[in-house]
């Protein structure tokens, strides 16, 4: 599990070692210029004598610091130190008035060269306060950093607020103006070795992200490779800033994170990995029967829309539920069974619902409201709802409290207050009309590009666990916020969202006492869910397209695979 923790945290736990005078810093500043010079060598890497490819030499590559006003540009410019050790041309350039006075004495003392950045029309004589005999302009300052081999960018770290601003912001703009015409297919050297554009190595995060919320508040130059010190930080998993960040690497530097029990309660967002999933799985025993294993109801699809019930049913029976029930009208039903004859189109005790793919929202004004019900599926699942809160005058008979998966039209016939045990799984423009429905004004740009915010919200507002779906998805329940991105773009096609409703339904129904016991557990499971989604995607057609049917169909692969690894 990749867990990362709030800037507030990682300060809290900086300090102590701080005080008692931990080199933290230069842990920090050596560990970075290891994986920078590690990263030149495989990126300058070279076709052999056999045909193979071998790592380069970093002696004689080039690297551009962008230096900023606080550690983070300090951490940078130790680096950059180490860099020349490493016998590369390094060149910092300062952004700031001030910069880090250690670490620029530690540059120079390498042979490091520095420029300070000047308006365009400065230079005032060619002398700056550095006391260098080079100011740079912003065109001089990119031309050198598109040259490079590596650019670092130690910008801001933690201590950013907002936007970058000042001569640090024009740089980065017209950095990514000129950067975001190239790509590496642009021009190869003689020996293979990528020539056209720098890798770009944020330092701790990409310069000027919201760290804690993932927002973009301005300009982000986007990393090849994000170096992160002590612990990962929101904004290198949540999106939008995640998309900034690159590779992760994160350096141990000896910050005692989630040791003091009076500390913080845990890490402020959590990405689960593969090897996490493999024991959330249940995995039948020789006493166990089908319904042991966990029944799941369906309500989805309708006359108009029969194909999100054939996904949702054929999802669930590809993840190893006991049995899956469906409920729907007679031509939809008899679509589902010829698709998948395993499910069983009755109505009878399940552990857990699956609702609402394929249906289409009730009109405005909510449960109740005088609209017409497409096949009947709305009364379903207002039924199903009910039941699966533990309301005893639920119409249905299938046991509830149950854990349950509120997809699509669902969303529509949500009660006001849900349980932690519901999941809602609305895509952005879902879950606007959700929060604007409880009175919030965000339209769906407004999501995209808050959508922690919004997730969070949403949870806030109705109690249920949010798990909002995108490229990164987002699964914000009680004390607990995941941020999955598992899925290969092909992901982003029409029923892919029905196969998640199916593979969560079942993961629900396969833990449904504890679900109800302990909400607290649903998130994980939903991100698991999302987990597995996003490898079956992947499995099905690596690096290339995929239909939602196939994604289903990858699935029982991908749970041998997690299983066989716990
Ligand atoms: N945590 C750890 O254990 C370790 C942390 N380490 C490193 O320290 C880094 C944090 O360092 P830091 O606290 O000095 O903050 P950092 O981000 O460099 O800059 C703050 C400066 O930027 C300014 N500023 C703010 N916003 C701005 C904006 N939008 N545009 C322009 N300027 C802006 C701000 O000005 P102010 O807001 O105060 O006016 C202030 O001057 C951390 O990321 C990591 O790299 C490692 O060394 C090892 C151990
Ligand atoms: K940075």
């Amino acid at each position: 599990m990749i867990e990362a923790w709030s800037v507030a945290d990682v300060r809290a736990a900086e300090h102590p070692l701080l005080a008692a005078g931990d080199p933290l810093m230069e842990r920090a500043s050596f560990a970075l210029a290891t994986i920078v010079a590690r990263d030149v060598a495989r990126r300058r890497s070279v076709v052999g004598p056999d045909g193979g490819r071998r790592d380069g030499r970093v002696t004689g590559a080039r690297a551009v610091l962008l230096v900023g006003p606080g550690n983070n540009g300090g951490d940078t410019l130790f680096a950059g130190a180490h860099l020349v050790r490493r016998g590369m041309g390094v060149l910092a350039v300062l952004a700031s008035e001030h910069v880090h006075g250690g670490g620029l004495a530690a540059l120079r003392r390498a042979g490091g060269r520095v420029v300070e950045l000047v308006p365009e029309s400065g230079g005032e004589g060619g002398a700056s306060r550095w006391g260098d005999p080079d100011p740079a302009t912003v065109e001089d300052a990119v031309s050198r950093a598109v040259g490079a081999d590596v650019v670092l960018d130690g910008l801001l770290g933690i201590g950013a607020s907002g936007a970058l601003r000042g001569p640090a912001a024009v740089l980065v703009r017209r950095l990514v103006e000129v950067l975001g015409a190239r790509t590496d297919r642009d021009e190869r050297g003689g020996d293979g070795s990528v020539r056209s554009r720098p890798w770009v190595v944020a330092v701790d995060v990409p310069s000027g992200i919201g760290v804690d919320d993932g927002t973009l508040p301005g300009t982000v130059l986007r990393a090849d490779r994000t170096v992160t010190f002590g612990a990962a930080k929101p904004g290198l998993l949540v999106p939008p800033a995640a998309g900034a960040a690159g590779h992760g690497a994160v350096v141990e530097i000896g910050l005692a994170l989630g040791a003091d029990p009076a500390g913080p309660p845990g890490p402020a967002v959590r990405r689960l990995e593969a090897r996490d999933v493999g024991r959330l799985w249940t995995v039948p025993g020789p006493e166990d029967q089908k319904y042991t294993r966990g029944v799941l109801g369906v309500v989805a699809g309708t006359p108009t829309f029969p194909g999100a019930a054939v996904l949702v049913t054929s999802a669930a029976v590809r993840t190893g539920p006991g049995m899956v029930r469906y409920q729907g009208p007679d031509d939809v039903a008899r679509a589902v069974l010829a698709a998948r004859p395993e499910v069983v189109p009755a109505s009878g005790r399940v552990q857990a619902w699956a609702l609402g793919s394929g249906v289409p929202a009730a009109a405005a004004g909510g449960a109740g409201h005088d609209e017409p019900d497409p096949g009947g599926q709305h009364a379903r699942i207002r039924a199903a709802l009910a039941d699966a809160a533990g309301d005893p005058g639920g119409a249905t008979s299938s046991g509830g409290p149950v854990p349950t998966v509120v997809d699509a039209g669902a969303l529509s016939l949500l009660p006001d207050r849900c349980p932690p045990w519901f999941v809602l799984t609305p895509h952005a423009g879902e879950l606007a009309t959700l929060l604007q429905g409880r009175g919030e004004a965000v339209d769906r740009p407004g999501v995209e590009a808050e959508p922690l915010r919004w997730a969070r919200r949403a949870h806030e507002l109705t109690g249920a666990t949010v798990l909002l779906k995108g490229s990164v998805t987002l699964v914000v329940g009680p004390a607990r916020v995941y941020a999955q991105a598992d899925a290969p773009a092909w992901l982003a096609t029409a029923g892919a969202g029905d196969v998640l409703t199916g593979i969560l339904g079942v993961v629900l129904a396969g833990h449904a006492a504890r679900a109800v016991a302990e909400p607290g557990s649903v998130a994980e499971l939903a991100a698991a869910a999302a987990l597995v989604h996003g490898l079956a995607a992947e499995r099905a057609n690596p690096g290339g397209p995929i239909s939602a049917l196939d994604v289903a169909a990858a699935v029982p692969g991908v749970v041998c695979e997690l299983v066989a690894a716990r």
